[in-house]
């Protein structure tokens, strides 16, 4: 007998039988379906199992949009996707639907192991997709996880092993794959890659190639974006043959398929680089009623911008985000910025994809992004699911008409605005007393400064982004600065690029000196050491600290080295007694001593020498009968062969040397390139502290999970931590005004780092 509430054995037997006819009739029916016959409007004129529909319906989720009418049926079919729409069309469902009706489909269990993997390219569209998951798979079996960095491996790794689907950014998701022991991928039905193009670019393509070198070949693949690569490379790379293409580039040469919404107003302005602050804090001032995203082009710039306005108080919340933040402060800000209904947010391209912040009215492009696509899923936070929104991008005169021209081979052509004279207002003075007041306020500057030039310097695109027409002391000025601080570049292809700049301001002109070494120096004749380095920036008050530090721990060697100093008070010596020695001065002479080659030429003729019975050294000849070196030739034969062998080895030697000579040098131009990718990749999407990794990880029930995920400190919290009345009022007591949310200072290793190829030199005091 069944105990009340507990089915019998038959009574379990029979619902499975249930269930798998269920199953079965779901398969024949997507089989036979047709989406172009079918006409389906509805999530539910799908074949979809009831489950997940019950998951659609219940988060408002009952009317299709255009790609997931046509992607889920593909994918229920069992096609690979490659799915290209707009911003906010709802591609996040064209996925996760699939998902989950595929391992319905397989009978999954927690015992099968991994089932599906999301691999995101940010941790905040991450942790944006698991949400969505957690809702439309409510009343699913399946379990969820979101390895985004953080908590304890070991924790991970009990609890990962029993993740059906994972969500994750690509660093954490490799790290998981070779770390955690239970993670099993051999059964893996499904890979996703939201933001395709980007998860696939140079800056992942390691990582992501090492993530599927993982994973079976026989699986299904579904690649999303508004911005799709149909590269036929990156399509091999993920073993992608036989898939179906939708709403692809094709579309984009039909104009009325622009790659962005047309419920977007799209508007640009012509902005002098040094106007740009001015112009954009009148912005703001004449908006405070709207919900504005403004990009930057690097941490430093949002970070600066972010204090000076806050100080100069426009009368709106502001809020900043880039992925040099913590974290917890990032997902804090995400959780301000979708609930306020009248904020300025300053940040980086690290929300430039996929975020779906609810009803941003403005997207403010300040700094040019760096191509087009940037720019579509720029604009893309706003007008998003049908709702209207306005975009505005400012380019200086450089960038404009190349610019315009990119965006126009994609159909894309915002309106000119202009600035009414009435409305320009000059914030320089300002800027400049805050800085003066604010020593902090003033290396913000200079790095923000400095940064800027720098993301110029690197970027792909030079009939867009031309560096050598930099305004630098004007732009300088317009920081606050008093004048531009001087920089300088490392590197061969930066020098002979700075060669041919030829209207090269003064300023940069300087980085033209270049040492033997293909460094551009300062003409300075005497060698500068990281203290006189330090001591010129010493009125810095971030850096002073470590500097008094260094020059305190350097007097006290003076002191101890003249302790230690052998006076000679009571005897001269005679320098000309002195032998002579004389050590390499440079590494290049050091090493060069130190070659193999360099060792041979400065010996002279190799000798052969032979060893006696007591091991002492003779030339072969001594030990040799008359005879028996005369049975080997004559001694001008031997003298022939010997040189023509000795010749023979180190002509080898010489092409091993040269080989390895061009081996470093390639690792180390791969290394430099390696660090400037890193270094851009952590301005937009940081993935960088790995040692203290958090990761959410479900335990085997998708709302478990997501209670686990809301009590987690790190975690974004599902229910708002700050009320509007808390946000909006954003304290700025006195105090929080001299507590500064400085960045950790940078190093002089930082500073002064061969990978960096741009860096400071002699900060302007
Ligand atoms: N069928 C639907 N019914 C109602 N709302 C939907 C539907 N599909 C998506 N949405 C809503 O539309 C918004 C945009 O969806 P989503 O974030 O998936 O867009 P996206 O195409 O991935 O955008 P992006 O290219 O910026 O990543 C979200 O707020 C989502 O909840």
């Amino acid at each position: 007998m069944a105990r009340k509430g507990k089915l019998t054995t038959a009574q379990r037997k029979q619902l499975r039988k249930q269930e798998n006819e269920y199953i079965k009739d779901l398969i024949t029916i997507t089989q036979e379906y047709d989406p172009k016959t079918a006409n389906a409007k509805l999530f539910k004129d799908l074949p979809i199992s009831r489950n997940v529909l019950k998951g659609l319906s219940q988060s408002a989720f009952i009317k299709m949009t255009d790609i997931q009418k046509e992607a889920i049926p593909m994918a229920l079919k069992g096609h690979d996707v490659l799915g290209a729409a707009k911003t906010g069309s709802g591609k996040t469902l064209a996925f996760l639907v699939p998902i989950l009706e595929k391992l319905y489909r397989e009978k999954w269990t927690e015992f099968d192991g991994l089932g599906a993997l999301v691999i995101s390219p940010t941790r905040e569209l991450a942790m944006q997709i698991y949400e969505v998951l957690t809702k439309i798979g409510t009343h699913t079996s399946f379990s969820a996880g979101l390895v985004i960095g953080g908590k304890d491996v070991k924790f991970e790794s009990e609890r990962i092993s029993k993740i059906n689907i994972l969500i994750g950014t690509p660093g954490r998701i490799l790290q998981h794959l070779d770390q955690a022991v239970g993670l099993t991928t051999s059964n893996l039905q499904m890979l996703v890659l939201d933001e395709a193009d980007r998860c696939l670019d140079m800056g992942f393509k390691k990582t992501l190639d090492a993530i599927v070198n993982n994973l079976p070949a026989t699986r299904q693949t579904l690649l999303f974006s508004a911005t799709q690569s149909n590269s036929l490379s990156d399509l091999a790379r993920l073993s992608l043959t036989d898939y179906k293409m939708i709403g692809t580039l094709e579309d984009a040469k039909d104009p009325q398929k622009a790659a962005t919404p047309s419920t977007l107003t799209q508007s640009y302005i012509e902005v002098a680089l040094p106007d740009k602050l001015d112009i954009l804090f009148s912005f703001i001032k004449s908006h405070l009623k709207a919900k504005i995203i403004v990009f930057l082009s690097s941490s430093k710039q949002v970070h600066f911008v972010y204090e000076t306005f806050r100080k100069m108080q426009p009368g709106i919340s502001l809020l900043h985000l880039h992925g040099r933040q913590k974290q917890t402060a990032r997902t804090e800000t995400l959780v301000k910025f979708s609930r306020a209904q009248q904020v300025c947010l300053f940040a980086t391209d690290v929300v430039a994809r996929g975020i779906d912040f609810p009803a941003v009215d403005w997207v403010i492009q300040a700094d040019c992004p760096e191509d087009a696509d940037t720019y579509i899923h720029r604009v893309g936070r706003s007008a998003r699911y049908g709702k209207k929104g306005k975009s505005l991008i400012m380019l200086t005169p450089q960038e404009r008409e190349p610019f315009l021209a990119r965006l126009k081979s994609k159909h894309i052509e915002p309106e000119k605005l202009n600035i009414k004279q009435s409305k320009k207002k000059s914030i320089k003075p300002q800027l400049q007393s805050l800085l003066f007041k604010d020593p902090e306020l003033k290396y913000l500057a200079q790095k923000a400064f400095i940064s800027y030039i720098r993301s110029i310097y690197i970027q792909k695109d030079k009939e867009v982004f031309k560096f050598g027409e930099l305004p630098t002391e004007e732009f300088a000025n317009s920081l606050g600065l008093p004048g531009a601080p001087k920089i300088k570049i490392k590197g061969m292809k930066a020098i002979e690029r700075a060669k041919t700049l030829k209207n090269t301001p003064r300023s940069l002109l300087s980085l033209a000196n270049t040492n033997d070494d293909g460094e551009v120096e300062k003409k300075d004749k005497n060698v500068r050491t990281k203290i006189d380095r330090m001591f010129e920036r010493k009125n810095q008050t971030v850096l002073s600290e470590h500097y008094l530090n260094i020059t305190k721990s350097n007097a006290n060697e003076d002191e101890e080295d003249d302790f230690m100093q052998v006076k000679r008070a009571n005897h001269t010596l005679n320098e000309d007694d002195l032998p002579e020695l004389s050590i390499p001065t440079s590494m290049r002479a050091q090493k060069r001593a130190l070659s193999k080659k360099a060792s041979i030429s400065t010996k002279g003729n190799a000798t052969k020498l032979v060893y006696d019975d007591e091991g002492v050294s003779h030339p072969v000849y001594e030990l040799e009968g008359e005879e028996d070196f005369h049975k080997n030739g004559t001694a001008e034969d031997q003298k022939k062969t010997f040189i023509n062998k000795e010749s023979e080895v180190m002509s080898k030697v010489d092409t091993v040397d040269k080989q390895v000579a061009k081996e470093k040098k390639q690792e180390k131009k791969r290394k430099r390139a390696e660090v400037v990718r890193r270094e851009q990749e952590a301005e937009m999407y940081d993935e960088s502290d790995f040692e203290e990794p958090v990761a959410y990880v479900g335990n085997g029930n998708l709302s478990d999970d997501m209670g686990d995920y809301e009590s987690d400190d790190e975690a974004p919290a599902k229910k708002p931590r700050y009320n509007a009345s808390d946000f909006e009022s954003e304290p700025e007591s006195d105090e929080d005004n001299n507590v500064m949310e400085v960045e950790e200072p940078q190093t002089l290793e930082d500073l002064e780092s061969l990978t960096s190829r741009l860096i400071k030199n002699n900060l302007a005091g």
